[in-house]
This record gives structure tokens, sequence and C-alpha cells, in this order.
């Protein structure tokens, strides 16, 4: 199981210092959550801020877009060469066409899922997708309840998955605790997002070791 903890529950006046403390206490991905105000009702970072975060990284970065204009953010972000960069369908018109426009700039394509959009409905990009994004709560805040309909869907789309692309991973985001963390293993979630769990904890590192089943 890989950890990509999400800094949207970081002390953003010190986060120079909560990016280093992540990363030394060996998180594997540090996730970004961009919001426009407009896709979900939440506003957060812009590229100032995280070509900031990403000097200070030394873990890879897993930029999260929650926004309607997708294209316009995408141009935003790619230059700053996250690992991934994900996008929801329920913003895009044009799924297949972003997906080989985001590989095409050297960055692994994602796709994001809000918790009631089918699994189904993205069977035919699998085999361009490097990782789906599946949401465990709704977008837009940290600190939400676990939503455990996700296992069934993560369980469906591992199914998809091993058929269309067995080396695309799946990432679960929301909620995520020592309390679900066995479950979504059981499930074949591969990468969990945790903010408030990660960051409410005095040791990142335990918090981090805990999850990793
Ligand atoms: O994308 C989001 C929220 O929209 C997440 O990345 C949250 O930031 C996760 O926070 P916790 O639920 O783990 O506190």
């Amino acid at each position: 199981m890989l950890i990509a903890p999400s800094i949207l529950s970081a002390d953003f006046g010190n986060l120079q210092k909560e990016i280093e403390s992540i990363c030394e206490a060996g998180c594997d991905l540090v996730h970004i959550d961009v919001m426009d105000g407009h896709f979900v009702p939440n506003l957060t970072i812009g590229p100032v801020v995280v070509e900031s975060v990403s000097r200070v990284s030394s873990k890879p970065l897993d930029i999260h877009l929650m926004v309607e204009n997708n294209n316009f953010f995408v141009d935003l972000f790619a230059p700053l060469k996250p690992k991934y960069l994900s996008f929801h369908l329920e913003s895009e018109k044009h799924p297949h066409r972003l997906i080989q426009k985001i590989r095409s700039l050297g960055i692994s394509p994602a796709i994001t899922l809000n918790p009631h959009t089918k699994v189904e409905d993205i069977e035919y990009l699998l085999q361009d997708l490097d990782m789906v994004l599946l949401m465990s709560v709704n977008p837009g805040f940290g600190g939400q309840r676990f939503i455990p309909t996700i296992l069934e869907k993560a369980k469906k789309l591992k199914e998809l998955i091993s058929e269309r692309n067995p080396s695309c991973l799946i990432e679960v985001d929301g909620g995520v605790s020592d309390k679900n963390i066995k479950y979504l293993k059981d499930a074949g979630v591969d990468i969990v997002v945790a903010g408030s769990y990660v960051f409410g904890n005095e040791d990142y590192k335990k918090a981090i070791d805990s999850l990793r089943v």
C-alpha cells in the first residue's frame, strides 16, 4: 500500500516544515488538492504554492484537480511535472482527449470518480490510464466520514482493471484511517490518500506506518 498524505490538512503557516516532515516520515507521494470554487465549494492553492511545495518535497507530487476547466488547469500544473495529474470525469466532456494530452506532457494520467459515479463509465478509458482515484467522500473538504460503499466499487474496478489494463493503480481518497485500511487493502486498493488522519496525528511516521498494511 502506498501512502499519499493530503496537504489540505497541513498547517499552511508552516508548509515547508510540514512537507519535509511527511517526506521524512516515509510517505510515497505528496497529494495536492486543487479546487476552483466552482466544481467544488472550496478554493485551495494554485501553481505558485505548488511550485514551492515541489522544491521542498523529496517525494513525487500527486495533483488532484477538482475544477471545471480542466484544460486550463492542466496547462497550469503540467510544467511542475507531478507524477500523477488527475481530473474528474464529472467535469470533462472529452476525457479521452485530455488523458492523451496529459500523457503527451510526460505525466501519468489519472481520472477521479465522485462517490456516485459508476466504475463502468470509465471502462473504455482504462487502457489509457495509469491510475483511477475513487473518492470515498464528496470532494471539497478534509475531515469527512468515509463512505463504505466505495469498497464494493473498488472491487468492481479491480475486476475491470484486470481485464483491461492490469498496470493501472487504484487510489482511494477521503476518510481513510487505521479503521478502514485493512478493508481497502482487501478490496484491491494500491494507494490511499490520508489528510486529517496523518496531519492530525502528533507522530506522522506512526500514522503513515499504521496505514502500511
Ligand atoms: O480531495 C479531498 C477532499 O476533496 C481529500 O484529499 C481530502 O483532503 C482528504 O482528507 P481526509 O478525508 O483524509 O481528512
